[in-house]
């Protein structure tokens, strides 16, 4: 198999564009180049002053070394499929929204366009690189595509090399990977396409970590990673509520269990509900292809995991108005936080777009602060969440600041719904002074000193923390 030299990345999205930035980094011989069909995506990719589609640290660092020297963002999908010996798929697979399997199943409308793309375009053989999640046997659907509609002369390969990555520390995660993962048939094509994209990686990632599987491996495992992960969190969370009706502090639990080499001290934070684009959407589609191998009993149980996610939320908004006086008509309530975590501008199911719907309905009044989420965005997240009331009803009801001081002014409450660091140095005291009293302090992230914000005055509730105010 020959060594791959020109690489073409299908899908300029929160996936593509840094782990294809990346590899352009670190393999300066390897010409990269990014398309989408989005052109406003790819004007902002290439934008003279770097000013990128998505905010995660330490990308345009990257993207400032490599854009113009062997990294390149195009909308010419077709000169990127033919100049290209290696194509990944990174194209979203969002849960379909309509028709069998509507709220499960993921929709694969982009996967196959974007294969067919493939087939119709390429004059030469390639390496076809499944990266976007997919269900599992995804791959063969693939296979009869491309086999269907390719040209004489056009071979494909494909292989299974799902991302890893979390936002906020995708370049991180990429340049130091727990594992690649690589996922081909076991023929003699299927070993060398998988060598050859192997090799890429080596570039920069330690061969023991590189993992080579089956095709099916590769796929279910990148499900069943983010299905055990979010377990974990949901695992987390259903306890919270079992300390906050017992007076057990969630945060010492976590810490207690987490000290067992088995379980492991990572993501055991408790917090009001996961987010982001991925967790639900992953697990709802594992949850499809249970019921679709009909193990009901499995489906069953994953399904729980969102189902706890939902409870959890809830009961966090449940839990404001409850301790505001069972009423929360005509109050203001500053949310610090609207991205699903911190150090991302990415709002994708994010917890606070539940807890601020909840509020609205209510009738409260609201005044948000994120330091990376775009005012547009936050409109059209809270549009969307209720599509029966009119935006300039939302527009009345909701205000967006540009600090936390601002948010909180004259407000009733503070609710913490992203971790974002600078909430912990917030100037508490001059927050005070500035709110309405009592002055209560909702911490859905286990972020602020507790005990420091209730000598100042506070009134202060905690995520999985049952004590007095
Ligand atoms: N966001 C994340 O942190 C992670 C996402 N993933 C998976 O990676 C995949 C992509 O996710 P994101 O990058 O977040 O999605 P995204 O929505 O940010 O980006 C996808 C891009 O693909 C483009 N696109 C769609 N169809 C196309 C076509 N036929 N031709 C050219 N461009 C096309 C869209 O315009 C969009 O810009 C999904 O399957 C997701 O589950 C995996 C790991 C992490
Ligand atoms: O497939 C994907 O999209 C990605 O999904 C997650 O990454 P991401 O969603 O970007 O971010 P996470 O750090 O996993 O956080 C997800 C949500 O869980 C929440 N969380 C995380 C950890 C924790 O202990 N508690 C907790 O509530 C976060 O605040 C956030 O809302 C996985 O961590 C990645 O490995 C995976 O590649």
């Amino acid at each position: 198999m020959p060594r791959v030299k020109q690489i073409c990345c299908i899908g300029a999205g929160y996936v593509g564009g840094p782990t294809c930035a990346v590899i352009a980094l670190k393999c300066p011989h390897i010409r990269v180049t990014i398309v989408d069909l989005n052109q406003a995506r790819i004007d902002a990719w290439n934008s003279p002053d770097f000013n990128l589609p998505i905010y995660e640290p330490g990308l345009e660092d990257v993207v400032r070394q490599a854009r113009g020297r062997n990294l390149f963002f195009s909308t010419d999908v077709d000169k990127g499929i033919r100049d290209a010996d290696l194509i990944f798929v990174s194209v979203n697979t969002p849960t379909k929204k309509s028709g069998v399997g509507a709220g499960f199943a993921a929709d694969l409308n982009y996967v196959e366009l974007a294969t067919r793309r493939i087939a119709a375009t390429a004059t030469s053989s390639k390496i076809v690189v499944e990266k976007s999640t997919v269900p599992c046997r995804t791959a063969e659907s693939m296979r009869t595509i491309l086999d269907a509609n390719s040209k004489p002369n056009a071979r494909f390969d494909i292989l299974s090399n799902p991302e890893f990555l979390a936002e906020g520390t995708a370049i991180d995660d990429l340049f130091a990977p727990d594992r690649v993962l690589i996922g081909s048939l076991q023929t003699q094509e299927g070993k060398e396409a998988c060598a050859a994209l192997s090799e890429v990686y080596q570039n920069w990632v330690p061969k023991e970590r590189i993992l080579t599987v089956g095709l099916w491996s590769s796929e279910l495992s990148k499900l069943a990673a983010n299905a055990m992960l979010a377990q974990r969190i949901s695992s987390v969370n259903a306890l919270s509520a079992i300390c906050e009706a017992t007076g057990a502090n969630i945060a010492e639990v976590a810490h207690s269990i987490g000290q067992d080499s088995r379980i492991g001290p990572k993501f055991l934070r408790a917090s009001v509900g996961f987010g982001g684009s991925c967790f639900q959407k992953d697990i709802l589609n594992l949850v499809y292809l249970s019921e679709s191998l009909n193990l009901k009993e499995v489906a069953e149980y994953w399904k729980q995991v969102v189902t706890m996610n939902e409870y959890q939320k809830r009961r966090f908004s449940k839990r404001v108005v409850d301790t505001l006086f069972n009423t929360i008509t005509g109050k203001r309530i500053a949310v610090l936080g609207f991205a699903f975590k911190a150090d991302t501008g990415d709002t994708r199911e994010s917890a606070a777009i539940t807890l601020i719907r909840d509020f609205q309905q209510e009738r409260a009044l609201v005044n948000i602060y994120d330091p990376q989420v775009e005012s547009n965005q936050i409109w059209a997240d809270l549009n969307e969440a209720s599509p029966d009331v009119p935006l300039e009803t939302i527009q009345r009801q909701v205000s967006i600041c540009s600090s936390a001081l601002e948010a909180c002014k004259n407000a009733e409450a503070v609710v913490i719904a992203t971790e974002w660091a600078e909430f912990k140095t917030i100037d508490w005291q001059a927050v005070y002074a500035s709110m309405n009293k009592p002055a209560f302090v909702f911490d859905g992230r286990l972020l602020v000193d507790a005990d420091r914000l209730r000598s100042i005055g506070f009134k202060v509730t905690v995520i999985g923390r049952g004590e007095r105010l």
